[in-house]
């Protein structure tokens, strides 16, 4: 299919469209037929200012490129989000598609987050697209069609460091999109999000320029026509896209654990007894794991749960809650006074904080566990959040645990949401968290750690009618507390995010005649909330356990995280490529797991990058003398050498290790990421190479193909996944074999399945063991790596930013670029060929990192038949960089 998808007749609104992505958008659209609503306010990135002249030049350049009329109009999506749609229908009679783009950014770390920096920016993004949306639902409505694109971002379903209130309105626009999509199903209304990463005023201060370079917005673009076709029947969905990569992501629930929900034996210590099952994503024969669009059916688990025996307690007893102090909104009744019940059996004292009645459930608990077992607090979690936690401090001089559970309800249809009913919710559940969140953060950061645990709800995960504002307020608690759960890492802050599935007076106009009554007690989710808090539960998984969602009731426990399909990459995307790859882009079979921005945006780009070099790794290699002098260089030799460095000496050659040079600019024959689970190139290392020369000297020049494909795919315990690769390059003239490379990469965090593993046979000198003897070596030699010398070793063809840029170092867990392991290699091959003459056959493994700079010790140790093993050693870091090595010298002779 070829055609070209038209807009004609269609009219489109697009907030934010004076420049960035906005006008991208706005220029492709009129580009194909459609009369353009141009919204700009004019304003600065942070917020300030007005200015029309943003807007109108978009305008005229439409006018002027496509000969169709544009509208501009410069209100804000705040204040006049109605005079925006108005613009449309007073200037072109009608309104088909509306684009949420517009966006500002007040970022700052949580510890100096401002309320108005938080409100500012949910305002804008969030309360700003329900306006506008509002604004436009009764015309989609009566015309039987409407087309809705929200804009999320990373940030939102990831979390992002100093982006709290960026993170809580982008992933509040998800939920407030899943439930659009459900009401606007039956009226031809789709509606997604976007989740983009492109160059942009916002992404230009916090991406590196090189990685930059590639997030052209025009790639955006397509995914955004495409889902606002009228053709196209996709809504309800999140796609997230970069540079030419297009995937789609949805929610993954795990098959959880069911437990007999009777509370005398559904306690914290039954659930961490069955700790990892709850977190495991295989079938189980009472429950599958699923990618569901709302909430489990919790009437099938809990009959189920009901037929179990009593629960295992285990053998850890939970002893770290006593004493400790927590602190829970909403406590007079339901989940909150449940909540408040555990916690308090454990032996915490609470906080009972309630605007109605927090003195009954005070007296109760206080009545049961001792007079200071519990306080009552009535101030309001709206605008009292520090009241809150100085009652607290007051009381009991600290606070380490604050549950934020307070709520309300006020449910209606879309059309008739009001704008009161809108805010109010978003008020007492999402500014009232944030607020609690804020004043309890120095208090925490003072003490050197605190446990907070925020309630969300299906409906925010998923979307349900008539709960436009719940589920917004709901998701943006979502996206809120993972970039809290990121924040608070080093500080010892511990943030998680329940869902839970209880009949309560708030939730009682939502269950089912069926369900009410069938005993979804709030005592089948409280002692998840207690579990999260405890000391115990990260001992027991044996790392922090923070930033997670779990979906809790009924006996079930699950979690839920974001799955991303592999995705489709086009170097010159369209939105017609889109529509003809759609089945591929939402193939979920190699679907990866991101659970950091960086983590996504990383393997994004990575797909692209691969996806460059294979279009180019179709082309031949081809070298010159210049090629072989930088690779000379790279390796450290100067001017001194000239055999090394200058063309007309009569000796000039290329160090014999740049048999490993070709085979990397082919090396994207191999796939990787289909190859293994989670793979992330930010995680790959280098981990050993192998290769082997059937001509020497080399030629320094030539044109080579590589064909290369993998040999071995290993799993080392679902900490990393080796893939190995084996390489044959040729001389694209004679069809002569040069070289053969086996190269290991080690990437860690991913994963190879069982059914994608495979050991094919290696080279004999590759897999042979070659301890470094304990005895004196035959030869050593100290060696001076140049502070440079991965700036100049990049040129003869591994680009990896790993090397040279010192953001995506930290990305990948080193504090600075370190040295590519075939340098290191390469530096001690050239001491060793020097000492011991021509070799063919080389292997070393990288065991530890280098960094440019540090100095190295190579020590060899002759052996029988002209193999000289070999070791270097890092000087300054004190530790073996290269083992299990060694070398085959030609003809079995050593110069020693
Ligand atoms: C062609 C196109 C692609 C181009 C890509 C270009 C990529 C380059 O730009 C990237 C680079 O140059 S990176 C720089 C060079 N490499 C390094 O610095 C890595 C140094 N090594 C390490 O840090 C650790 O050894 C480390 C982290 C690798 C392993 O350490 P640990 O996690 O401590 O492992 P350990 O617990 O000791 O062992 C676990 C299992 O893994 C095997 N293993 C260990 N080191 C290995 C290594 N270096 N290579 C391969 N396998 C290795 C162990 O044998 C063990 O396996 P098993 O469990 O089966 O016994």
């Amino acid at each position: 299919m070829t055609e070209d998808l038209s807009f004609k007749n269609r009219v489109v609104v697009i907030t934010g469209a004076g420049g960035g992505l906005g006008r991208v958008y706005a220029l492709e659209f009129a580009k194909r037929g459609a009369n353009v609503v141009v919204n700009d306010l004019g304003g600065s990135l942070g917020g300030q200012g007005h200015n029309a002249r943003a807007a109108d030049v978009v305008v005229a350049e439409i006018k002027d490129r496509f000969k169709i009329e544009a509208a501009a109009n410069y209100d804000s999506v705040t204040d006049n989000a109605a005079g925006i749609v108005q613009t449309a229908i007073d200037r072109f009679g009608r309104v088909d598609v509306i684009i949420n783009n517009a966006g500002i950014l007040r970022d700052s770390s949580f510890a100096k987050m401002q309320d108005a920096a938080f409100e500012s920016v949910v305002d804008v993004h969030l309360n700003g697209a329900y306006k506008l949306s509002k604004a436009a639902w009764p015309y989609f409505r009566r015309q039987n069609f409407g087309r809705v694109v929200n804009t999320c971002s990373p940030a939102g379903l990831y979390g992002n460091f100093g982006q709290a209130n960026y993170s809580a309105a982008k992933m509040g626009l998800v939920g407030f999109s899943e439930t659009l999509a459900k009401e606007g199903y039956k009226n031809n209304i789709n509606v997604n999000c976007i989740v983009p990463l492109a160059r942009s005023r916002m992404t230009e201060s916090i991406i590196p320029p090189h990685i930059l370079k590639n997030l052209a917005p025009e790639k955006i673009a397509p995914m955004v026509l495409y889902l606002c076709h009228e053709s196209t029947k996709v809504t309800n969905s999140i796609f997230e896209l970069a540079a030419g990569f297009y995937s789609q992501i949805r929610w993954e629930r795990s098959s959880g654990q069911i437990f007999n929900p009777s509370p005398e034996s559904f306690t914290a210590e039954a659930i961490l007894d069955k700790w990892s099952s709850i977190v495991d994503y295989t079938d189980k024969p009472f429950n599958k794991v699923s990618h569901p669009i709302q909430l489990s059916d919790y009437n099938a688990l809990i009959a189920k749960a009901r037929q179990l025996p009593a629960n295992s307690q285990g053998s850890g007893r939970i002893e770290s809650l006593k004493g400790k102090v927590v602190i829970v909104t909403g406590a007079g009744a339901g989940l909150g006074k449940s909540h408040a019940l555990s916690f308090a059996k454990y032996g915490a004292k609470v906080v009972i904080n309630d605007i109605r009645d927090p003195y009954t459930a005070a007296t109760e608990i206080q009545k049961l566990y001792g007079e200071d077992s519990a306080v009552a607090d009535k101030h309001d979690v709206v605008t009292q959040a520090q009241e809150i936690i100085e009652t607290a401090i007051k009381h009991y001089g600290k606070v380490d645990v604050l549950i934020n559970n307070a709520g309300i309800l006020r449910d209606r249809s879309f059309v008739k949401m009001t704008d009161e009913e809108w805010l109010i919710v978003l008020k007492v559940h999402l500014y009232s968290t944030y607020g609690l969140c804020n004043a309890v953060w120095p208090v925490f950061l003072k003490q050197g750690g605190g446990y907070i645990i925020n309630t969300t709800s299906t409906s925010g995960i998923y979307g349900n009618f008539g709960q436009a504002n719940y589920a917004a307020a709901k998701a943006a608690i979502l996206g809120l507390s993972k970039t809290l759960a990121l924040e608070g890492l080093k500080a010892n802050i511990k943030v998680n995010i329940v869902a839970p599935h209880a009949e309560t007076a708030m939730t009682k106009t939502i269950f089912s005649e069926k369900e009410l009554g069938s005993h979804f007690d709030p005592s089948q989710v409280s002692p998840f909330f207690v579990l999260l808090a405890t000391d115990e539960l990260s001992k027991k998984v044996g790392k922090p356990v923070t930033g997670q969602l779990f979906e809790v009731g009924g006996g079930w426990c699950g979690q839920t995280r974001w799955q991303r399909s592999k995705g489709v990459v086009s170097l010159q995307p369209s939105p017609e490529f889109l529509r003809d790859n759609w089945k591929n882009l939402v193939d979920f079979r190699q679907s990866t797991h991101p659970t950091s921005t960086q983590d996504s945006s990383m393997s994004i780009l990575q797909s692209v990058t691969q996806a460059t070099e294979s279009a180019a790794s179709k082309a031949l290699f081809k070298y010159s003398e210049r090629d072989v002098i930088l690779y000379n260089l790279g390796l450290g030799c100067t001017s001194q050498e000239l055999k090394y460095c200058y063309e007309n000496d009569p000796n000039f050659q290329v160090l014999p290790t740049f048999g490993v040079i070709p085979f990397m600019s082919s090396g994207n024959s191999i796939k990787m990421d289909s190859l293994v689970e989670n793979f992330n190139y930010a995680f790959l290392l280098h981990g050993e190479q192998y290769f082997k020369l059937n001509k020497f000297p080399i030629p320094t020049k030539g044109k080579l193909k590589t064909i290369g494909k993998p040999i071995q795919v290993l799993d080392k315990g679902g900490k990393a996944a080796v893939i190995i690769g084996g390489y044959q390059t040729i001389n694209a003239e004679t069809n002569e074999t040069l070289f053969y490379n086996e190269a290991t990469f080690f990437i860690r965090g991913a994963h190879a399945p069982k059914a994608k593993q495979i050991k094919n046979a290696r080279a004999k000198f590759a897999v042979q063991p070659f301890k470094a003897p304990e005895t004196k070596p035959d030869f050593e030699i100290e060696i001076t790596t140049d502070i440079n010398q991965a700036a100049i070793y990049r040129l003869s063809g591994d680009f990896n930013p790993l090397h040279i840029d010192p953001t995506v170092a930290k990305m990948s867990k080193f504090p600075r670029p370190i040295l590519h392991g075939l340098c290191t290699l390469g530096v001690t091959g050239k001491v060793l060929y020097e000492k011991f003459g021509q070799f063919d056959e080389f292997k070393v493994r990288f065991t530890n990192v280098v960094y440019p700079g540090d100095r190295l010790k190579v020590k060899a140790w002759k052996q029988p038949n002209g193999v000289v093993i070999f070791q270097t050693f890092d000087l300054d870091k004190n530790y073996v960089v290269l083992d299990n090595a060694a070398l085959k010298l030609v003809g079995g002779k050593a110069n020693l």
